[in-house]
């Protein structure tokens, strides 16, 4: 079927819609894909409220006019990205994770799914991330059985690294099997570093980092946490890392945005993986940066190339995985694996929700007698 898949990711940027052709095994066809950036003003209001998650009430006034704003947003996303596509069916509804610590059976992603499906007439699955984490996992990363499909093709061992606001990578044996974790920081301490300096929402091109020295005493510092040594499968909350921002403190601007780079290249470098990649594939905002860039190439024994070297929109993958994900929970195949999220099984997850207003199709009256259906 034709899905539209939504990310809002940690970066806390704006909303990445894009359209898929699939059966939640392979993917047929990805096609167009829409980017909405999130106001200034609502990025803030976004962020705060990360700060406040671990103590925030369901019905907190702010929390909920985030949410309202935030899915408007999405519902401006479908809307564009539906007059583009034909025959779409189904929506993936991500969510903006403000929470996300799953040794506490956690995790958060804020957006009203029923608000959603009611303003654009389309079935939506939600809540990918809920089951996994309720049965013990760490409910992310969720893109690895995404990424297998893409690279179904290709000869490994190779590793999908998607760098955003948090990084992950999803490595894929010669034999299709997989590992997965997410590894450090992505972009968000160096957004945070960024704009805290410049006024400026990333560190554009790399341009401070470029100028600046690594300082590599701050670096082992960061290096130092825990984290690191654990074995994947593991997760992380946006916010785990802040501690960084603290170690950069009283660098130049250049100096902590290179050291901030270098943070997130090295914490990929030192993920354990079964196996030595023959080669890297990166998606995610990050590939942008050529400081990250630059510095993944020096540290992997093997080529780093940004994913559009397989034919695919290196901005788009998550957006597709959601679209991708949101087919497989309708169909109850697994979203996870003890290999990917360390929960105790292959778990399907996600909630359908069809809207009053947009009533439930016949096709997805036959195929979802297993689906939880809200509203
Ligand atoms: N030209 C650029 N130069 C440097 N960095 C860039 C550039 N373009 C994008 N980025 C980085 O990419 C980030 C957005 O990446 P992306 O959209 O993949 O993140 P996300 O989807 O929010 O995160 P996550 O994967 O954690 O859910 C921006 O916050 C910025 O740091
Ligand atoms: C809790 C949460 O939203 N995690 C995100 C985040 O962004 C990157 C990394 O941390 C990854 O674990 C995950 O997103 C991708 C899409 C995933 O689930 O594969």
């Amino acid at each position: 079927m034709t899905v539209i898949g939504l990310m809002s990711g940690t970066s806390l940027d704006g909303v990445d819609a894009a359209a898929i052709r699939t059966d939640g095994e392979r993917v047929e066809r990805c096609g167009q894909g829409v980017s909405l950036a999130y106001s200034p003003a609502l990025r803030a209001r976004a962020r705060a409220l990360l700060d406040r998650a671990v103590s925030l009430p369901a019905d907190d006034p702010e929390l909920l006019s985030v949410e309202r704003e935030i899915t408007l947003r999405h519902v401006e996303a479908v809307r564009h990205l539906g007059s583009l596509v034909s025959g779409v069916a189904l929506v993936g509804f991500h969510g903006q994770t403000i929470l996300h610590a799953p040794a506490e059976r956690r995790t958060w992603q804020i957006g009203d799914a029923a608000l959603l499906s009611r303003e654009t007439g389309l079935p939506v699955i939600h809540d990918f991330r809920g089951a996994d984490v309720a049965a013990g996992g760490e409910g992310a990363p969720l893109a690895p059985w995404f990424h297998a499909a893409l690279m179904r093709d290709m000869a490994g061992p190779l590793a999908v690294l998607n760098i955003g606001g948090v990084a992950n990578v999803t490595f894929i044996d010669a034999d299709g099997g997989i590992l997965a974790c997410d590894t450090g920081p992505g972009n968000a301490l160096l957004d945070d570093w960024a704009f805290s300096h410049t006024g400026i929402a990333c560190d554009i091109d790399g341009r401070l980092a470029r100028a600046g020295t690594i300082d590599h005493a701050r670096l082992e510092r960061m290096l130092a946490d825990p984290y690191f040594a654990r074995p994947a499968p593991k997760s992380l909350d946006r916010l785990t890392f802040a501690s960084a921002l603290r170690i950069v403190a009283g660098c130049t601007p250049e100096d902590g945005a290179a050291t901030l780079a270098a943070f997130t290249v090295e914490a990929v470098r030192r993920t354990a993986l079964p196996a030595p990649p023959r080669h890297w594939y990166v998606c995610g905002g990050g590939r942008h940066n050529p400081v990250i860039m630059e510095g993944l190439a020096r540290a992997l024994q093997a080529p780093v190339d940004p994913i559009e070297a397989t034919g695919r929109d290196g901005d788009m993958i998550e957006a597709e995985c959601f679209g991708f994900l949101a087919v497989r929970a309708l169909r109850r195949l697994p979203l996870s694996a003890p290999a990917i999220t360390g929960g105790p099984a292959c778990l399907s997850g996600g909630r359908l929700t069809c809207s009053a207003l947009s009533p439930i199709p016949d096709w997805l009256r036959d195929i979802s007698d297993n689906t939880r259906r809200d509203g």
